[in-house]
């Protein structure tokens, strides 16, 4: 039985975890936290998520969590920012933690990284399968295609999406620039004005947001005559959390270290 704790329970993927979690025979939620000030902590988890009562109760620190209720593993989509900190409580205390997170600094990955020294991470910007498939697939198309083809990268998200361009969409971008010789230098995050001429090297990223829409990811490749697209569109979250608790029975038990989706998924890594 592999224990974990959720954080952030109430938000879109922590609850969508809890759900997937608790019917699932090997997994047990121990643990389960909150935002300091939320409305949630006190609560039973399961109530706070608006699913069956659960009887773990909300708190609004991960630390106190682990101290309560011993885990093997800590699930965190709750922001970069707060999931650094979150990556340290797990560090202090040695236990594996899963971070879907996205938006981070450099500084934030950095720390990341630090924790990564004293436990075993896996940390994705999109833990659907079918999302790292497209991944590949994308980085392959690059490679084969090569400086012919213009790339294009373009992501659509909910209205309440707090970082741009997606996580997905910067990896997307960062695993075709190395399959294509280029560099961080070589993407284009936005256009407006008299931008003259697209240059060769260039890799556009763009963003659109509205409504409920879960997340959707494109790959333009436009050629001479021809174009191709490659499409990813979530319509539901529950690929990223199967995912996620693919993530966590692979990672309880490994040696410290930073990994990706890619290895939980035994690919071999494109970046
Ligand atoms: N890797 C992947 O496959 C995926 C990644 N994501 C990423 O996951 C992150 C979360 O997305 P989403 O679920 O939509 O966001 P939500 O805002 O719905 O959920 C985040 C939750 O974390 C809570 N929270 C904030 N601060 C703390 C804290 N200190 N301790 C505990 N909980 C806290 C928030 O509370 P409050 O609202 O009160 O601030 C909220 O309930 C984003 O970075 C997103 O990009 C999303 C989907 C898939
Ligand atoms: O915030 C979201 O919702 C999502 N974020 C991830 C990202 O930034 O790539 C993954 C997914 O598309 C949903």
């Amino acid at each position: 039985m592999i224990r974990i704790v959720i954080t952030g329970i109430t938000g879109r993927m922590g609850s969508t975890l809890l759900r997937l979690a608790r019917d699932t025979a090997d997994l047990r939620v121990v643990g389960a936290t909150e935002r300091p000030g939320s409305s949630a902590v006190g609560l039973d988890a399961g109530l706070a998520a608006r699913l069956g009562a659960l009887e773990v109760q909300v708190v609004d620190d991960l630390g106190r969590a682990l101290d309560q209720a011993p885990a093997d593993v800590v699930i965190d989509f709750t922001g970069a920012e707060v999931s650094v900190g979150h990556a340290k409580a797990c560090a202090a205390r040695g236990v594996a933690f899963v971070c879907g997170s996205t938006g981070f600094s450099p500084e934030g990955q950095a720390e990341l990284a630090a924790c990564a020294k004293a436990i075993p991470i896996v940390a994705a910007p999109n833990m659907s399968v079918g999302v790292n498939l497209v991944i590949r697939v994308a980085a392959e198309l690059a490679r084969v295609l090569g400086p012919g083809f213009d790339v294009e990268v373009l992501e659509a998200h909910h209205r309440m999406k707090k970082d741009a361009p997606s996580g997905t969409a910067l990896r997307l971008a960062e695993v075709l620039a190395s399959s294509l010789g280029r560099t961080q230098e070589d993407l284009t995050f936005s256009r407006h004005g008299q931008i003259g001429a697209r240059p060769a090297q260039e890799i556009g990223v763009q963003t659109l947001r509205g409504g409920d829409v879960v997340g959707e990811h494109t790959v333009y490749f436009f050629g001479e005559g021809e174009r191709i697209e490659l499409t990813h569109r979530a319509t539901s979250r529950d690929q990223f959390g199967l995912g996620a608790l693919r993530a966590a029975r692979w990672v309880v038990g490994r040696p410290p270290g930073l990994y990706d989706m890619a290895d939980v998924l035994g690919f071999q890594r494109t970046s």
